[in-house]
């Protein structure tokens, strides 16, 4: 399993160091939201700091658009220092064509589903994409509670993933902590997406080291 602190936990004022620290600690990949205040209410940050950031780390740059219409940030998105462009199924009508084009700029692609849309609306899909994430809270801020109906999504999807030789990786984002990390776990997630509890832990080797065990 891995890791990917999301970084719009981190201190703005020093990001690039917070940056170089999850990483020293064991991060697997950096998560990075980038919203715009239209999918969901709150704003973030876009390519031009992701590409500020790019040269402090190797680590796979994990990007989550929170954005509506997603197919106009693409190849902005992928030329910013992305590896993996992750879009919301809500965010577009054209998801089958908007994985196409993740494809096309040579990324890995990723597929959303908020908390109230079920697998079903991603099935179409699954078979092109290298990432499904489940939103286990609603998007748009850190810090909030674990919906605990995500669950149940997660082992949908690991059955699919077994029963039709799909090769996606199954992540979680939104309240993942010691104690809701397990139960993703348990549910067949292979990436924990934590925010709040990674960053404002007093250790954050610790706090990466209790979310692997
Ligand atoms: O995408 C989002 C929020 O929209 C997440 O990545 C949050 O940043 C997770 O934060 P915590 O719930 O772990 O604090």
């Amino acid at each position: 399993m891995k890791v990917a602190p999301s970084i719009l936990s981190a201190d703005f004022s020093k990001l690039g160091a917070d940056l170089v620290d999850i990483v020293s600690n064991g991060a697997d990949y950096i998560h990075i939201d980038m919203m715009d205040g239209n999918f969901v209410p709150n704003l973030s940050f876009g390519p031009m700091v992701m590409n500020s950031i790019r040269h402090l780390t190797d680590k796979t740059f994990d990007c989550h658009l929170m954005i509506e219409e997603p197919e106009r940030y693409i190849e902005l998105v992928a030329e910013s220092g992305a590896d993996i462009i992750s879009v919301h199924v809500e965010a577009t009508k054209h998801i089958h064509r908007v994985i196409q084009q993740i494809k096309q700029t040579g990324k890995k692609s990723g597929v959303v589903i908020n908390p109230g849309t079920p697998v079903e609306a991603i099935e179409a899909v699954l078979s092109d994409v290298d990432l499904v994430l489940v939103m286990t809270v609603n998007p748009g801020f850190g810090g909030q509670t674990f919906i605990p109906s995500s669950l149940n999504k997660i082992k949908q999807l690991k059955a699919l993933r077994e029963e039709n030789n799909y090769d996606y990786e199954i992540e979680v984002d939104g309240g993942i902590n010691e104690d809701t990390s397990k139960k993703c776990l348990e549910a067949g997630a292979d990436v924990l997406v934590a925010g709040s509890y990674i960053f404002s832990h007093n250790n954050r080797k610790e706090a990466i080291d209790s979310l692997r065990n």
